[in-house]
C-alpha cells in the first residue's frame, strides 16, 4: 500500500516540518515563487501560496512514481478496463478527439464512433436552428428542456451557465431558451416548463441507463405536457433522447433517428463531452461554439498526456490536493471562481470529485488506510466573501482554488469610476489569496492603533493555502480546458490513493431504501412500515396526516 512506501513516509516528515514555515516569509522568496508558477497555453497556475516548497513538490513527484501514476494514465489512455468493478474502460478523452486521434477499447477504434455521433448532433442542430426541423404544428423549435440528473445534468448546466454570456454564444442563442429539469420535486417541473409554449419546445431526455427514477418520472411528465397540448405525434417529433440504452428509448416512444448514443466507457459524471452535453448545448448555442468547447477540452487532454509532471497542470493540482488532504489533514477544498458565469462550477465538480474519490476501499477492495476524497464546496467571488470567507480567514483552514479571468465576458463601466466592474472583481481575486496567506499580526494591529480589547478579534493568522488559476478569458474553448483540468485532477488523486475513481456503488443503498418507502406509501395504511426503523415509521405517519 502506498502509505507504507518510503515516499509516503518522507512526505509525512515534510508535513511535520512544514508546520514551522509561514507563508509570510515564504512569499518573500522570489526564487521559490518563480519555481511554483507554471503556465500552459496562457493559463497560469500559481501554487506559491501552498504550505509547501519546491522540495515538497519533488517528494510528491517521487510519490507519483511510486504510485505508478504514469502507467495508470497510460492505461486510461489506451482504453484498459481500469474501472475494475464494472469491467469498463474510462475513455472520456476520446469524446473530444480529433479524427486522427487513435483511441481504442478492446482494440476497437472508438474515435470514428464519436465523430459519427457528433456529425448527427451537428446535423439535427442545424435543422432545428434553421427551422427545417419544425414542431408538430409547424412552428420553429426555439426552446429546449433537457431532462436528466447527476452526470446527465450537472456538467451541461455548468457549461451552459459558463458560456451563455460570451458574445459568440449570446449571439448564437438570441431568442432561444435552454432549461434543465433534474429534480423530481414538482416545483422543478413547473419551473422548467413555466411560460414555454409546448409547440415551440424540444424535450431532450438524457440518461445513460434510461432507468433513473427521477429522470423517467420527469420524462413521463414532459411527454404528458407535450401530448396533452399537441397530441401524441408531438412525442415522435419533439422528443429526443441521449442514452446507452437504445431499446428503452425506443420503447418510450422516441424515434430511432432522434436517439443519440454513447458508450459504457463514458462515466456519467465524465459525459459532458458526449451527446449528454453536446446535444442540448449545440441546439442552444450552435455547433461552432460547441466545437470550440471540445477543442479546449482536447487541448487540456494533450497537455495532461504529454507535459512533464512538474509542469503538468492537472497533475500538479492533483498532487497538491493529496498533500493538503492526506498529509496536512485538510479534507475540504473551496472552489472560488471570480466569475458569476461559473456559479454552477462547484456543483459539477462536487459530483466529478466526490462521486469519484469518496471511497472506502482501494482498487483491490482492501480497506483504505486513509480518508480519501475531498469535500468540495464553493461560490463565486465576491459573493462568497460576504458569506463563508469569515471561516476560511479566521476559522478553519480550508485550501482554496481561486479561478479568475483576465478579460470579462461583458463589461460595465461607470463614467465616474476609473475601473470597470471586472477590474473591481479582479482586485478582490488578487487580494484574497494574499489576505489568506499573509494574515495580519497583533503587532501590525497595534501599530495601526487598534484598541487592545479588539486586537484578538482582528488578528488574521495567515499561512492559509490557495492556488491561483488565471485564464485569459472564459469562452467555450477555455471552458473546455477548465472542465478537463478538473476531471484529470480528480483522476490523478484517485491514482495516487490507488482507488477506483470510476464507479459509484455508494449511491445505490439510498435508492433501494427509497423503493421500500415508496411501496409503503402506495398502501392505504402504510402497510409494511413496521419493517422500517421506528423513527421512520413516526415520520411517515406524520407525513401521511398532512
Ligand atoms: O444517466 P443516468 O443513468 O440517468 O444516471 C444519472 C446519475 O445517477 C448516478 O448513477 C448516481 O445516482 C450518477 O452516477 C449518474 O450520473
Amino acid at each position: 500500500m502506498i502509505v507504507n512506501s518510503p515516499e509516503w513516509k518522507a512526505l509525512e516528515q515534510l508535513a511535520e516540518q512544514s508546520r514551522r514555515w509561514h507563508l509570510r516569509e515564504q512569499l518573500q522568496n522570489k526564487h521559490r515563487c518563480d519555481a511554483m508558477r507554471v503556465e500552459y497555453d496562457d493559463i497560469v497556475l500559481d501554487y506559491s501560496r501552498q504550505n509547501m516548497n519546491p522540495e515538497t513538490l519533488q517528494a510528491l513527484l517521487k510519490l507519483a512514481d511510486a504510485a505508478e501514476l504514469g502507467k495508470k494514465i497510460e492505461a486510461k489512455r489506451t482504453g484498459k478496463a481500469i474501472n475494475t468493478t464494472e469491467n469498463r474502460a474510462v475513455l472520456h478523452m476520446a469524446l473530444r478527439a480529433d479524427p486522427e486521434d487513435d483511441y481504442r477499447v478492446d482494440n476497437e477504434a472508438v474515435t470514428p464512433l464519436v465523430i459519427d455521433v457528433r456529425r448527427r448532433i451537428a446535423a439535427i442542430t442545424q435543422a432545428v436552428r434553421q427551422d427545417k426541423h419544425l414542431g408538430v404544428t409547424g412552428k420553429p423549435l426555439r426552446n429546449v428542456i433537457a431532462i436528466g440528473i447527476g452526470g446527465s445534468y450537472l456538467g451541461a448546466e455548468f457549461v451552459f451557465e459558463a458560456i451563455r454570456q460570451h458574445p459568440s454564444c449570446a449571439d448564437a442563442s438570441a431568442g432561444r431558451q435552454l432549461r434543465f429539469l433534474a429534480n423530481v420535486d414538482p416545483a422543478d417541473f413547473h419551473r422548467a416548463t413555466e411560460g414555454l409554449n409546448p409547440a415551440e419546445t424540444l424535450v431532450v431526455i438524457i440518461s445513460k441507463t434510461f432507468t433513473t427514477t427521477e429522470t423517467m418520472l420527469n420524462a413521463r411528465a414532459a411527454k404528458a405536457w407535450l401530448s396533452e397540448a399537441l397530441g401524441f405525434e408531438a412525442v415522435s417529433k419533439q422528443m429526443l433522447a441521449v442514452s446507452t440504452n437504445i431499446p428503452a428509448c425506443e420503447q418510450f416512444g422516441i424515434q430511432r433517428e432522434h436517439i443519440f448514443g454513447f458508450w459504457d466507457w463514458v462515466g456519467g459524471r465524465y459525459s459532458v463531452c458526449s451527446a449528454v452535453g453536446l446535444l442540448p448545448l449545440a441546439l442552444h448555442f450552435g455547433w461552432q461554439n460547441i466545437e470550440q468547447f471540445l477543442l479546449g477540452a482536447r487541448s487540456m487532454d494533450q497537455h495532461f498526456l504529454s507535459a512533464p509532471f512538474a509542469q503538468n497542470l492537472p497533475v500538479l493540482l492533483g498532487l497538491i490536493g493529496v498533500w493538503n488532504s492526506s498529509f496536512l489533514k485538510r479534507p475540504v477544498r473551496a472552489l472560488l471562481p471570480y466569475s458569476q458565469a461559473l456559479h454552477r462550477f462547484a456543483a459539477h465538480i462536487q459530483q466529478v470529485d466526490m462521486e469519484s474519490n469518496g471511497k472506502l476501499v482501494d482498487r483491490d477492495g482492501r480497506a483504505l488506510p486513509l480518508e480519501a476524497g475531498e469535500i468540495n464546496f464553493g461560490e463565486p467571488g465576491t459573493n462568497g466573501q460576504h458569506s463563508f470567507y469569515q471561516l476560511i480567514h479566521q476559522g478553519r483552514v480550508i485550501p482554496a482554488d481561486f479561478i479568475g479571468f483576465c478579460r470579462p465576458q461583458t463589461s460595465v463601466k461607470l463614467s465616474d469610476n476609473r475601473l470597470d466592474l471586472h477590474d473591481e472583481l479582479m482586485a478582490n481575486f488578487f487580494a484574497q489569496p494574499d489576505a489568506l496567506a499573509l494574515g495580519k499580526t497583533e503587532q501590525e494591529l497595534r501599530a495601526e492603533g487598534v484598541p487592545e480589547a479588539l486586537i484578538p478579534h482582528k488578528v488574521f493568522p495567515g499561512n492559509r493555502p490557495s492556488n491561483v488559476l488565471l485564464f485569459p478569458e472564459l469562452n467555450p474553448y477555455r471552458c473546455g480546458q477548465l472542465l478537463a483540468l478538473y476531471e484529470h485532477r480528480t483522476a490523478v488523486q484517485g491514482f495516487i490513493w490507488n482507488l477506483n475513481s470510476f464507479d459509484q456503488w455508494g449511491v445505490e443503498l439510498g435508492k433501494v431504501l427509497a423503493q421500500r418507502v415508496k411501496s409503503v406509501l402506495q398502501t392505504d395504511n402504510l402497510e409494511g412500515s413496521e419493517n422500517l426503523p421506528f423513527s421512520t415509521q413516526q415520520l411517515l405517519s406524520k407525513y401521511r396526516r398532512r
